[in-house]
């Protein structure tokens, strides 16, 4: 829904955390006027090139267990600005969608700019064929981000889009000190939301230097920090997403 309340930070790290487990995943990022995702892997610099089935992802690691497609790859120079209107907004999101060699994924995660403009509208057009498992929404737990997330919540039902669940970010900040939670931005709009729209509650994600810290600097928080108070959340959030998928069979 709402801009900077961790869309990008929840895709990355619940491919982290898939891959963890042994999955194949990628990441398309339709951000296309602020695209975050090659940053946080630490792969900015990389170009996508071409081969006979599309465009070739962009692989995090030699095994290619994470790849990933941004337009952040396309642009000449990283402060370049996409200044596009709806068409050919959908044009490549079509080709983003049809035209990259993803090869052979377990799960295709899809990071959206914030709202519900052309690029979701397209996004969810070009995927209905593949049966999309369905969407995960992001809040912080204020009022103005929950009521970001409503809209999200309408956009998913008027789409014929299932919501796998909501997730509540920037949760509380957990002293590194003493262990002592504070609700620097109040606590559990996300969850109350969830409760009322009759959707899943995927878990709420403390605020955590050592998360924004790694992405920062492009490192895998889930192999490195397990101890970190952000950890347990995003792990459950991802196993809650493979114990209510089969993604090879859908
Ligand atoms: N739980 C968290 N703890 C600490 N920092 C966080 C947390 N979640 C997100 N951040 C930081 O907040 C910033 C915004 O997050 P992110 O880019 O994921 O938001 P977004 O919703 O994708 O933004 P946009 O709307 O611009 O696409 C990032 O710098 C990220 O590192
Ligand atoms: S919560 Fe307590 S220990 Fe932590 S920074 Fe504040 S005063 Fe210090």
């Amino acid at each position: 829904g709402k801009g900077g309340v961790g869309k990008s930070t929840i895709t990355t790290e619940l491919a982290l955390s898939l891959r963890h487990s042994g999955r194949k995943v990628g990441i398309l990022d339709v951000d296309l006027c602020g695209p975050s995702i090659p940053r946080m892997f630490k792969v900015q610099d990389n170009d996508v090139h071409q081969c006979d089935s599309g465009w070739v992802p962009v692989f995090v690691d030699q095994d290619k267990s994470i790849s990933l497609m941004s337009i952040g790859f396309l642009l000449e120079k990283p402060d370049d600005a996409v200044v596009w209107r709806g068409p050919k907004k959908n044009a490549l999101i079509k080709q983003f969608v049809a035209d990259v060699a993803w090869g052979d994924l377990d799960f295709l995660i899809v990071d959206t700019p914030p709202g519900t403009s052309d690029e979701h509208i397209s996004t969810v057009e070009a995927l209905r064929p593949y049966k999309p498992l369905g969407a995960i929404l992001v809040t912080t737990p204020q009022a103005v981000s929950v009521g970001d997330v409503r809209r999200e919540l309408t956009f998913c039902k008027k789409t014929g889009l299932r919501v796998l669940g909501i997730v509540e970010n920037m949760s509380g900040f957990v002293c590194p000190h003493c262990s002592e939670c504070t609700n620097i931005f109040s606590k559990g709009g996300g969850e109350e939301l969830a409760k009322h729209a009759g959707v899943p509650f995927l878990g709420s994600v403390p605020l955590d230097p050592q998360l924004s810290q790694s992405l920062e600097e492009g490192r895998d928080f889930i192999q490195e920090f397990p101890k970190s108070s952000a950890f347990p959340a995003l792990a459950h959030i991802a196993q809650q997403i493979l114990d209510g998928t089969s993604p090879r069979s859908s």
